[in-house]
């Protein structure tokens, strides 16, 4: 099968750092993709170069087979990369409705209208419908990462890369969100997801990817992939779960 996303050869200098260096990457459609690796091993670096972030140093990134690596974010965003953030980024001061409403007419590429009904039906089908006219600087964690993934979304995605979405959740909580990104893998989108929280990942994943040193350790089945033993290494001799 042809991957939906795909880089090859990928690297990102800063300096004499190589943040990502010579990775080859290939997720297929349909499929849910988990990250880990230590903090700092380029994993961050990685989405950045996939969404076009930046300019690479050196690689080639393919959607659907073609050639995107010239083009911007909002160009890939258009075709269909969306991603979320470490940290949240809302527009703080507008309301929760207006921050996906935004999203959809800007990144989805949507008339006012049109807009209005997508950023609707985003809310519902993330659980805050009841949170639209509040401000976005005034939700709580759970809220904020799911308006988060709601802005995403709004770009109406083929490909959602999540970066670490499930940090300082409560169990109650991931429970939540990972029910949420089920029921979006369900719906056949493609989905990359970094996450420390290893049990809330496996609980979604197909396969599982482990970057150290701004490499690719190992891939494969997320169980061998958490026993391989240059992982276990990378983890400093703790157990990952
Ligand atoms: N804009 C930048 N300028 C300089 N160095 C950077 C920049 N962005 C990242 N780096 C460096 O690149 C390396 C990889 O960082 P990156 O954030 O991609 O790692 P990560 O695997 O996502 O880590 P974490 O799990 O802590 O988020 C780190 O050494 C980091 O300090």
């Amino acid at each position: 099968m042809q991957a939906i996303l795909s880089g090859t050869g990928l690297v990102k200098s800063y300096g004499r750092l190589r943040a990502v260096d010579g990775v080859d990457i290939a997720v297929q459609p349909g499929e849910a993709l988990g990250i880990v690796g230590p903090n700092g091993a380029g994993k961050t670096t990685l989405f950045g170069a996939l969404a076009g972030a930046f300019p690479l140093s050196a690689g080639e990134i393919r959607l659907d087979g073609a050639v995107i690596t010239p083009l911007p974010a909002p160009r890939r965003c258009a075709l269909g990369i969306a991603r979320t953030y470490q940290v949240p980024r809302p527009f703080l001061g507008m309301t929760v409705f207006e921050n996906v409403q935004v999203a959809a007419r800007a990144g989805g590429d949507l008339k006012t209208e049109a807009s209005i009904d997508h950023a609707a039906q985003i809310l519902g089908a993330t659980g805050l419908r009841a949170m639209a006219n509040r401000p976005a600087g005034a939700l709580g964690l759970l809220d904020r990462k799911r308006l988060e993934l709601a802005r995403a979304l709004a770009t109406r995605p083929r490909v959602i890369l999540l970066d670490e979405i499930g940090g300082g959740l409560t169990e109650g909580e991931l429970d939540v969100l990972v029910a949420l990104i089920l029921t979006l893998k369900a719906q056949g989108l493609t989905i990359v997801w970094i996450e420390h929280i290893l049990h809330a990942l496996l609980r979604v994943i197909d396969r599982l990817v482990c970057m150290a040193e701004g490499r690719i350790l190992a891939q494969g089945s997320p169980r061998a992939v958490m026993d391989d033993a240059q992982v276990r290494a990378a983890y400093l001799g703790s157990d990952p779960e």
